[in-house]
């Protein structure tokens, strides 16, 4: 049986991220994208990535990001991986791989089978690839919709790196999306918050602790 990988994503509060790692989740992610509602600035985002450092992997999340911006991240915080929600091409996402030796997690945008052709070059030089819904047309953001894709459309898929579903999951549907997916890496952010970008650490736990139960149940 292998074991299951959660990410807890767009936390901005200490009660959250503590929900989080008590629930166990393997890696939060931080948004540092002013126009979301989760964005933290880069104080209180040293404060929770010292809470999770050595028990959960910190991720950065970031939306085309100058080298400026991303420096001062990767010296400040310390993260352990950078994921990378916008356009930056498979070349950018190889040379901060090199320049910041972290890792480096590429989203990709899908709504149907013709959108997973990308992943192929992001597979080879990054080190795992985020499947998100393409978010809708009025969205300000590239993530943190809150909305779903077919997820069938990633069973069998084989690339050169791991990926991780996102994309409107919650404690309801993980436990089918692991199923209908086959993949037990799982990212959720919308579905753990009571109102937009206000993360409920009841909800982290219940989400957790269903993706975990999930986990069981497919690999069986
Ligand atoms: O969360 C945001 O506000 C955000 C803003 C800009 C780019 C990406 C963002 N989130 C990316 C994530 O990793 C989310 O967890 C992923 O898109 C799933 O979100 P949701 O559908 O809300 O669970």
């Amino acid at each position: 049986m292998t074991d299951n990988l959660i990410k807890i994503c767009g936390l901005s509060t200490e009660e959250t991220v503590q929900a989080a790692l008590d629930a166990g989740a393997d890696m939060i992610g931080l948004v540092f994208f002013p126009k979301s509602p989760r964005h933290v600035g880069l104080s209180e985002a040293c404060k929770l990535a010292d809470m999770a450092r050595g028990k959960a992997d910190i991720v950065a999340l970031t939306v085309n990001m100058d080298l400026d911006g991303l420096s001062r991240i990767n010296e400040l915080v310390a993260p352990d991986w950078f994921q990378f929600h916008g356009s930056e091409t498979p070349e950018a996402c190889a040379a901060a791989k090199v320049m910041y030796k972290k890792k480096i997690m590429k989203a990709v945008a899908i709504s149907e089978a013709a959108d997973l052709e990308q992943a192929v070059f992001y597979s080879i030089v990054c080190d795992r690839i985020l499947f998100d819904a393409k978010p809708p047309e009025d969205s300000d953001v590239p993530g943190g919709n809150g909305v779903s894709f077919d997820w069938t459309l990633l069973k069998g898929l084989d690339l050169a790196k791991p990926f991780m579903l996102s994309g409107g999951l919650n404690a309801s549907n993980v436990a089918e999306a692991i199923a209908l997916s086959g993949t037990t890496a799982i990212d959720a952010s919308s579905g753990i918050e009571r109102e937009k970008g206000v993360k409920d650490s009841e909800l982290i736990r219940a989400f957790v602790a269903t993706a975990r139960s999930a986990q069981v149940v497919s690999g069986e």
